[in-house]
C-alpha cells in the first residue's frame, strides 16, 4: 500500500467570500506505517481526511492509492469517525457483517469474517448485542471490527476517540496501537491530541493553522510495543513538547524533522 497526497489544495466557497482549508499539502503513508497528522482545531484536518475518503473533492492536487487517483470513496479506504456509526437496530454481529454484504460477500463467509474480527477487537461475548447495550470504547471497537471485515488497504480515523472519557480514551489507544503491531494494518489519524499521536504514531504531520499547510514531519523513535507508562519517559516528553511548541508558533530545534 502506497497513499501518496500531492500538493493538495482545498477552498470553500461560502457566503463570506472563498476559504481556505489546505494550501499545498504533500504527505505520504506506507504499507503497515500508523502516520498521525495533529493541528489546531481549523486547520483542515478533517478537510484533509475527507478528501482522502474521497467524500470531498480537492481543488488542487490529487492523492492516489497504490497509484490509483482517488476519485471517490472506496473499499481500498475504510473510515472510522469520531460518531459512532453503527446501526442501532441491527446487532453488533449484522452491524460487522453489513459492509460485507454490500460488496457481495455471501452469508456464510460474512458470518465467519465478522466473528473473526469481533474476536479480534474482544467482543465475540456481545456478538447478539444491540449498539445501545455497549459503552463508547466497544462501540467504537465494533465500527473498527466492521473497518477490518472489509480488508481495506489503508484505515482512516477522524478523531476516533474524542468523544470519551479520559480512561476509556487510554485504554481505546492502548487497544489500537496492540490492534496495529498484531494486525500490521496501515492507519492515517487525525487528532488535535498531541499525546495521542506521539503515543500511538511512527511519524507525526504537524499542521499550522488557517490554512493548513504541513508545518513539520516528525519521526517518532520509540518503541512499536509502548505502553502508557512511556509517558513518563523523557524522550516521550521532548516529542510531545516540540509538537506543541510548533503548534505554539516556536521552533523546536530538538524534534528530529
Ligand atoms: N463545508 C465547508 N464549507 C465551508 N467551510 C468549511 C467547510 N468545511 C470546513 N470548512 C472550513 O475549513 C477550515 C478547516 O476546517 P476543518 O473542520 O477541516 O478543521 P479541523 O482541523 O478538522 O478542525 P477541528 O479540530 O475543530 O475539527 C475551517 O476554517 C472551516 O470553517
Amino acid at each position: 500500500m502506497h497513499l501518496e497526497i500531492n500538493n493538495l489544495s482545498k477552498q470553500f466557497d461560502t457566503r463570506q467570500g472563498p476559504v481556505l482549508a489546505l494550501d499545498d499539502i504533500n504527505m505520504h503513508v506506507e504499507t503497515g506505517e500508523f502516520v498521525c497528522v495533529v493541528g489546531a482545531s481549523g486547520s483542515g484536518k478533517s478537510t484533509l481526511l475527507r478528501l482522502v475518503a474521497g467524500l470531498d473533492m480537492p481543488t488542487a492536487g490529487e492523492m492516489t492509492v497504490d497509484g490509483q487517483v482517488v476519485t471517490g470513496p472506496g473499499s481500498d479506504r475504510g473510515m472510522i469517525f469520531q460518531s459512532y456509526t453503527l446501526y442501532p437496530w441491527m446487532s453488533v454481529q449484522k452491524n460487522v457483517e453489513f459492509g460485507l454484504k454490500l460488496q457481495g460477500v455471501g452469508p456464510r463467509e460474512r458470518r465467519e469474517m465478522a466473528s473473526y474480527y469481533l474476536d479480534v477487537v474482544g467482543l465475540t461475548k456481545f456478538a447478539r448485542s444491540l449498539p445501545k447495550q455497549l459503552s463508547g470504547g466497544m462501540k467504537q471497537r465494533v465500527a473498527i471490527a466492521r473497518t477490518l471485515a472489509s480488508r481495506p488497504k489503508i484505515m482512516l480515523m477522524d478523531e476516533p476517540f474524542g468523544a470519551l472519557d479520559v480512561q476509556t480514551k487510554e485504554t481505546m489507544q492502548q487497544f489500537m496501537l496492540d490492534l496495529w503491531n498484531r494486525t500490521g494494518v496501515s492507519i492515517l489519524m487525525i487528532t488535535h491530541d498531541v499525546d495521542e499521536a506521539v503515543f500511538l504514531s511512527q511519524r507525526i504531520y504537524v499542521l499550522t493553522a488557517h490554512p493548513g499547510t504541513i508545518q513539520r514531519e516528525v519521526f517518532v523513535d520509540l518503541p512499536s510495543d509502548r505502553t502508557y507508562t512511556i509517558r513518563r519517559d523523557r524522550a516521550f516528553q521532548d516529542y510531545r513538547e516540540g509538537i506543541m511548541d510548533l503548534l505554539r508558533g516556536k521552533t523546536t530545534p530538538a524534534l528530529v524533522s
